[in-house]
């Protein structure tokens, strides 16, 4: 089974220093480690760091972007009850 994660615990981590969590539908992906590589710039995935990002990824990328990087970037599910 796939690390739960509360939306306390994203909230927590918010910058690439003490892991910046980001929420995609309910999947929580860890960014930190691929802000300075990201096509799109660092700057715009560190304002939603510790938040749901669902809206502004589904913007700017389509499915193929999360199949390629989920392996590495997804760290867990979000918990039922912080769905509410
Ligand atoms: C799992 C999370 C993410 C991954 C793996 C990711 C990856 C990528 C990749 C590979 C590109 C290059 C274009 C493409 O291949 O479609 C890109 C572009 C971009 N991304 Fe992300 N991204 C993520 C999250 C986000 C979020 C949350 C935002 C906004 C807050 C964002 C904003 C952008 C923007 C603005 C571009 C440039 C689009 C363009 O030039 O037309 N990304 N990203």
């Amino acid at each position: 089974m796939s690390k739960q994660f509360t939306t306390k615990d994203v909230q927590e981590h918010n910058t690439p220093d003490k892991g910046l969590y980001i929420i995609i539908d309910n999947s929580v992906y860890e960014m930190g480690g691929f802000v300075d590589e990201h096509p799109g710039g660092a700057k715009i995935l560190k304002r939603v760091g510790g938040k749901d990002a669902s809206k502004q990824f589904w913007k700017y990328h389509n499915e193929s972007v999360l199949k390629k990087y989920q392996e590495r970037l997804k760290i867990g599910e979000l918990k039922e009850s912080a769905k509410l």
